[in-house]
Protein backbone atom coordinates (compact mmCIF):
# COMPACT_ATOMS: atom_id res chain seq x y z
CA UNK A 1 0.00 0.00 0.00
CA UNK A 2 1.86 2.82 -1.21
CA UNK A 3 -0.62 5.90 -0.67
CA UNK A 4 -2.05 5.43 3.12
CA UNK A 5 -3.92 8.42 4.33
CA UNK A 6 -2.96 10.36 1.17
CA UNK A 7 -5.62 12.46 -0.39
CA UNK A 8 -5.79 12.09 -4.09
CA UNK A 9 -7.55 14.34 -6.60
CA UNK A 10 -8.11 12.97 -10.24
CA UNK A 11 -8.95 15.33 -13.23
CA UNK A 12 -11.22 13.29 -16.11
CA UNK A 13 -11.59 10.11 -14.03
CA UNK A 14 -15.29 8.62 -14.75
CA UNK A 15 -13.49 6.21 -17.43
CA UNK A 16 -10.50 5.33 -18.90
CA UNK A 17 -6.99 5.67 -17.35
CA UNK A 18 -8.36 8.23 -15.27
CA UNK A 19 -11.01 6.06 -13.39
CA UNK A 20 -8.51 3.18 -12.88
CA UNK A 21 -6.02 5.63 -11.35
CA UNK A 22 -8.39 6.65 -9.25
CA UNK A 23 -9.31 3.55 -7.86
CA UNK A 24 -5.63 2.21 -7.70
CA UNK A 25 -4.72 4.80 -5.55
CA UNK A 26 -7.81 4.10 -3.14
CA UNK A 27 -6.58 0.52 -3.63
CA UNK A 28 -3.56 1.74 -2.04
CA UNK A 29 -5.31 3.58 0.60
CA UNK A 30 -6.04 6.84 -0.73
CA UNK A 31 -9.39 8.61 -0.49
CA UNK A 32 -9.99 10.21 -3.91
CA UNK A 33 -11.74 13.23 -5.26
CA UNK A 34 -12.95 12.90 -9.19
CA UNK A 35 -12.90 15.40 -11.68
CA UNK A 36 -15.77 14.32 -14.42
CA UNK A 37 -17.34 16.27 -17.28
CA UNK A 38 -20.23 13.75 -19.01
CA UNK A 39 -22.18 10.81 -17.53
CA UNK A 40 -23.62 10.88 -13.67
CA UNK A 41 -23.88 7.62 -13.95
CA UNK A 42 -20.07 6.75 -14.66
CA UNK A 43 -18.87 8.99 -12.29
CA UNK A 44 -21.36 7.38 -9.30
CA UNK A 45 -19.66 4.10 -10.51
CA UNK A 46 -16.28 5.56 -9.58
CA UNK A 47 -17.02 6.98 -6.59
CA UNK A 48 -19.06 3.60 -5.65
CA UNK A 49 -16.01 1.54 -6.17
CA UNK A 50 -13.70 3.61 -4.11
CA UNK A 51 -16.10 3.46 -1.27
CA UNK A 52 -16.33 -0.75 -1.80
CA UNK A 53 -12.47 -0.59 -1.03
CA UNK A 54 -13.00 1.17 2.39
CA UNK A 55 -12.11 4.37 1.46
CA UNK A 56 -13.75 8.12 1.33
CA UNK A 57 -14.95 9.44 -2.29
CA UNK A 58 -16.50 12.64 -3.76
CA UNK A 59 -17.07 13.21 -7.23
CA UNK A 60 -17.01 17.00 -9.08
CA UNK A 61 -18.52 17.68 -12.13
CA UNK A 62 -16.40 20.41 -13.98
CA UNK A 63 -15.10 21.03 -17.19
CA UNK A 64 -11.36 21.76 -17.11
CA UNK A 65 -10.97 24.13 -20.19
CA UNK A 66 -13.10 26.63 -18.26
CA UNK A 67 -10.11 27.86 -15.46
CA UNK A 68 -12.77 28.41 -12.97
CA UNK A 69 -13.39 24.12 -13.10
CA UNK A 70 -9.92 24.51 -11.39
CA UNK A 71 -10.24 26.05 -7.86
CA UNK A 72 -13.45 24.91 -7.57
CA UNK A 73 -12.28 21.07 -7.85
CA UNK A 74 -9.57 22.23 -5.22
CA UNK A 75 -11.60 23.55 -2.88
CA UNK A 76 -14.67 21.13 -2.41
CA UNK A 77 -12.20 18.14 -2.38
CA UNK A 78 -10.25 19.65 0.48
CA UNK A 79 -13.62 20.60 2.33
CA UNK A 80 -14.70 17.28 1.57
CA UNK A 81 -11.70 14.98 2.28
CA UNK A 82 -9.60 17.86 4.50
CA UNK A 83 -6.33 18.02 2.35
CA UNK A 84 -4.77 17.37 -1.01
CA UNK A 85 -1.77 15.29 -1.46
CA UNK A 86 -1.79 14.32 -4.86
CA UNK A 87 -3.06 15.95 -7.98
CA UNK A 88 -3.43 13.60 -11.42
CA UNK A 89 -3.93 15.90 -14.08
CA UNK A 90 -5.25 13.07 -16.74
CA UNK A 91 -8.58 14.96 -18.43
CA UNK A 92 -7.69 14.89 -22.17
CA UNK A 93 -9.61 14.64 -25.83
CA UNK A 94 -8.25 13.41 -29.31
CA UNK A 95 -10.56 14.33 -31.68
CA UNK A 96 -8.81 12.81 -35.02
CA UNK A 97 -8.89 15.39 -37.50
CA UNK A 98 -6.46 16.10 -40.63
CA UNK A 99 -4.01 19.06 -41.00
CA UNK A 100 -4.74 21.13 -43.76
CA UNK A 101 -8.36 21.83 -42.83
CA UNK A 102 -8.75 21.30 -39.05
CA UNK A 103 -11.26 23.33 -37.72
CA UNK A 104 -10.55 26.78 -35.62
CA UNK A 105 -12.84 25.26 -32.60
CA UNK A 106 -11.49 21.61 -32.52
CA UNK A 107 -7.96 23.11 -32.35
CA UNK A 108 -9.01 25.65 -29.92
CA UNK A 109 -10.92 23.27 -27.87
CA UNK A 110 -8.28 20.33 -27.70
CA UNK A 111 -5.60 23.35 -26.62
CA UNK A 112 -8.16 24.47 -24.01
CA UNK A 113 -8.87 21.27 -22.42
CA UNK A 114 -5.37 19.18 -22.91
CA UNK A 115 -2.85 22.37 -22.09
CA UNK A 116 -4.75 25.01 -20.34
CA UNK A 117 -6.76 22.67 -18.30
CA UNK A 118 -3.31 21.33 -17.19
CA UNK A 119 -2.08 24.32 -16.59
CA UNK A 120 -5.26 25.68 -14.39
CA UNK A 121 -5.74 22.76 -12.24
CA UNK A 122 -1.90 22.26 -11.37
CA UNK A 123 -1.77 26.01 -10.34
CA UNK A 124 -5.24 25.59 -8.10
CA UNK A 125 -3.60 21.95 -6.43
CA UNK A 126 -0.57 23.36 -6.09
CA UNK A 127 -1.62 26.52 -4.40
CA UNK A 128 -3.76 24.31 -2.05
CA UNK A 129 -0.51 21.94 -1.12
CA UNK A 130 1.03 25.21 -0.30
CA UNK A 131 -1.53 26.47 1.97
CA UNK A 132 -0.98 23.09 3.65
CA UNK A 133 2.81 23.41 3.77
CA UNK A 134 3.79 19.87 3.57
CA UNK A 135 4.65 19.29 0.00
CA UNK A 136 2.36 16.78 -2.52
CA UNK A 137 2.88 15.38 -5.33
CA UNK A 138 1.64 16.18 -8.82
CA UNK A 139 1.29 13.95 -11.71
CA UNK A 140 0.61 14.99 -15.44
CA UNK A 141 -0.53 12.23 -18.06
CA UNK A 142 1.37 13.26 -21.23
CA UNK A 143 1.86 10.95 -23.87
CA UNK A 144 4.53 9.29 -25.93
CA UNK A 145 2.95 11.97 -28.54
CA UNK A 146 4.40 14.28 -26.11
CA UNK A 147 7.88 12.73 -28.35
CA UNK A 148 6.15 11.80 -31.54
CA UNK A 149 3.88 12.92 -34.21
CA UNK A 150 0.79 11.80 -35.28
CA UNK A 151 -1.04 13.01 -39.13
CA UNK A 152 -4.26 12.85 -37.45
CA UNK A 153 -3.34 14.45 -34.06
CA UNK A 154 -1.39 18.09 -35.41
CA UNK A 155 -3.64 19.59 -32.43
CA UNK A 156 -3.50 17.47 -29.29
CA UNK A 157 0.44 16.19 -30.10
CA UNK A 158 1.67 20.03 -28.87
CA UNK A 159 -0.69 19.65 -26.01
CA UNK A 160 0.75 17.00 -24.56
CA UNK A 161 4.68 18.35 -25.46
CA UNK A 162 3.11 21.13 -23.43
CA UNK A 163 1.77 18.80 -20.49
CA UNK A 164 5.30 17.29 -20.53
CA UNK A 165 7.04 20.93 -20.35
CA UNK A 166 4.84 22.05 -17.64
CA UNK A 167 5.52 19.49 -15.10
CA UNK A 168 9.54 20.38 -16.03
CA UNK A 169 9.09 23.86 -15.59
CA UNK A 170 6.83 23.42 -12.57
CA UNK A 171 9.30 21.01 -10.61
CA UNK A 172 11.61 24.06 -10.57
CA UNK A 173 8.84 26.32 -9.39
CA UNK A 174 7.67 24.41 -6.43
CA UNK A 175 10.90 21.62 -5.79
CA UNK A 176 11.42 24.23 -2.83
CA UNK A 177 8.55 23.79 -1.77
CA UNK A 178 8.76 19.91 -1.37
CA UNK A 179 6.01 19.49 -4.22
CA UNK A 180 7.31 17.06 -6.68
CA UNK A 181 5.92 17.28 -10.43
CA UNK A 182 6.54 14.24 -13.09
CA UNK A 183 4.57 13.20 -16.16
CA UNK A 184 3.73 9.58 -17.46
CA UNK A 185 3.60 9.15 -21.37
CA UNK A 186 1.49 6.33 -21.78
CA UNK A 187 1.73 5.09 -25.36
CA UNK A 188 -1.63 3.46 -26.94
CA UNK A 189 -3.86 2.25 -24.34
CA UNK A 190 -7.45 0.79 -25.48
CA UNK A 191 -9.90 3.66 -23.93
CA UNK A 192 -13.07 5.53 -25.26
CA UNK A 193 -10.59 8.32 -26.59
CA UNK A 194 -9.09 5.78 -29.24
CA UNK A 195 -12.27 2.98 -29.81
CA UNK A 196 -13.16 4.96 -33.34
CA UNK A 197 -9.75 5.21 -34.55
CA UNK A 198 -8.47 1.65 -33.27
CA UNK A 199 -12.30 -0.10 -34.47
CA UNK A 200 -10.18 -1.15 -37.91
CA UNK A 201 -8.90 -4.57 -36.79
CA UNK A 202 -6.54 -4.28 -39.45
CA UNK A 203 -4.99 -0.88 -37.84
CA UNK A 204 -5.07 -2.47 -34.44
CA UNK A 205 -3.33 -5.86 -35.55
CA UNK A 206 -0.93 -3.52 -36.70
CA UNK A 207 -0.20 -0.89 -33.84
CA UNK A 208 0.09 -4.09 -31.75
CA UNK A 209 2.43 -5.63 -33.73
CA UNK A 210 4.97 -2.71 -33.21
CA UNK A 211 4.87 -2.90 -29.43
CA UNK A 212 7.90 -5.20 -28.16
CA UNK A 213 5.42 -6.68 -25.59
CA UNK A 214 3.02 -7.58 -27.99
CA UNK A 215 -0.25 -5.92 -27.01
CA UNK A 216 -1.69 -2.23 -26.63
CA UNK A 217 -2.21 -1.19 -23.09
CA UNK A 218 -5.33 -1.19 -20.76
CA UNK A 219 -5.80 1.87 -18.15
CA UNK A 220 -4.33 0.01 -15.52
CA UNK A 221 -0.79 -0.20 -16.93
CA UNK A 222 -0.52 3.46 -16.56
CA UNK A 223 -2.41 3.70 -12.68
CA UNK A 224 0.23 1.80 -11.58
CA UNK A 225 3.09 3.85 -12.98
CA UNK A 226 0.67 7.24 -11.82
CA UNK A 227 0.91 5.31 -8.19
CA UNK A 228 4.65 5.12 -8.23
CA UNK A 229 5.15 8.63 -9.25
CA UNK A 230 2.39 10.07 -6.62
CA UNK A 231 4.08 7.80 -3.78
CA UNK A 232 6.79 8.25 -1.15
CA UNK A 233 8.84 5.57 -3.08
CA UNK A 234 9.90 8.38 -5.50
CA UNK A 235 10.51 10.93 -2.95
CA UNK A 236 13.78 12.26 -5.19
CA UNK A 237 11.93 11.94 -8.22
CA UNK A 238 10.99 15.02 -9.94
CA UNK A 239 10.82 16.66 -12.91
CA UNK A 240 10.96 12.99 -14.85
CA UNK A 241 8.89 12.20 -17.75
CA UNK A 242 8.06 8.09 -17.35
CA UNK A 243 7.57 6.24 -20.94
CA UNK A 244 4.85 3.66 -20.35
CA UNK A 245 4.27 2.33 -23.95
CA UNK A 246 5.35 -1.44 -23.84
CA UNK A 247 8.41 -0.12 -25.60
CA UNK A 248 6.99 1.08 -28.69
CA UNK A 249 8.67 4.27 -28.94
CA UNK A 250 12.31 2.29 -29.18
CA UNK A 251 11.13 -0.17 -31.69
CA UNK A 252 12.16 2.04 -34.91
CA UNK A 253 13.12 -1.60 -36.91
N1 LIG B 1 -5.63 6.13 -24.54
C1 LIG B 1 -4.41 6.41 -24.99
O1 LIG B 1 -3.87 5.74 -25.89
C2 LIG B 1 -3.65 7.55 -24.41
C3 LIG B 1 -4.25 8.50 -23.61
N2 LIG B 1 -3.49 9.53 -23.12
C4 LIG B 1 -4.08 10.54 -22.28
O2 LIG B 1 -4.72 9.94 -21.19
C5 LIG B 1 -5.72 10.81 -20.70
C6 LIG B 1 -6.97 10.01 -20.42
O3 LIG B 1 -7.50 9.54 -21.64
P1 LIG B 1 -8.15 8.10 -21.82
O4 LIG B 1 -8.41 7.49 -20.51
O5 LIG B 1 -7.33 7.36 -22.79
O6 LIG B 1 -9.48 8.47 -22.58
P2 LIG B 1 -11.00 8.56 -22.08
O7 LIG B 1 -11.73 9.23 -23.17
O8 LIG B 1 -11.46 7.24 -21.61
O9 LIG B 1 -10.89 9.50 -20.81
C7 LIG B 1 -10.78 10.87 -20.88
C8 LIG B 1 -11.52 11.44 -19.71
O10 LIG B 1 -11.39 12.86 -19.71
C9 LIG B 1 -12.68 13.40 -19.51
N3 LIG B 1 -12.76 14.72 -20.11
C10 LIG B 1 -12.69 15.04 -21.41
N4 LIG B 1 -12.83 16.36 -21.57
C11 LIG B 1 -12.97 16.87 -20.31
C12 LIG B 1 -13.17 18.17 -19.83
N5 LIG B 1 -13.24 19.21 -20.65
N6 LIG B 1 -13.31 18.34 -18.49
C13 LIG B 1 -13.26 17.29 -17.65
N7 LIG B 1 -13.08 16.03 -18.07
C14 LIG B 1 -12.95 15.82 -19.38
C15 LIG B 1 -13.62 12.42 -20.19
O11 LIG B 1 -14.96 12.59 -19.70
C16 LIG B 1 -13.00 11.10 -19.77
O12 LIG B 1 -13.44 10.69 -18.51
C17 LIG B 1 -5.88 11.91 -21.73
O13 LIG B 1 -5.21 13.07 -21.26
C18 LIG B 1 -5.16 11.35 -22.95
O14 LIG B 1 -4.63 12.36 -23.75
C19 LIG B 1 -2.15 9.62 -23.36
C20 LIG B 1 -1.54 8.70 -24.12
C21 LIG B 1 -2.22 7.59 -24.72
C1 LIG C 1 -5.70 8.71 -28.65
C2 LIG C 1 -4.54 8.01 -29.29
O1 LIG C 1 -4.87 6.72 -29.61
C3 LIG C 1 -3.41 7.91 -28.36
O2 LIG C 1 -3.23 9.13 -27.70
C4 LIG C 1 -1.98 9.24 -27.41
O3 LIG C 1 -1.55 10.14 -26.75
C5 LIG C 1 -1.18 8.12 -27.98
O4 LIG C 1 -0.04 8.56 -28.56
C6 LIG C 1 -2.11 7.52 -28.97
O5 LIG C 1 -1.92 8.13 -30.23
Amino acid sequence: MLLVGKTVLVTGASAGIGRATAIAAARHGADVAINFLGSEDEAASCVAAITALGRKAIAVAGDVADPATASDFVTRAAEALGRVDVFVNNAGICPFHAFLDMPVETFERTMRVNLHGAYFMVQAAANQMMRQGQGGAIVAVSSISALVGGEYQTHYTPTKAGVHSLMQSTAIALGRHGIRCNSVLPGTILTDINKEDLADPEKRARMAQRIPLGRLGEPDDIAGPIVFLASDLARYVTGAALLVDGGAFVNLQ
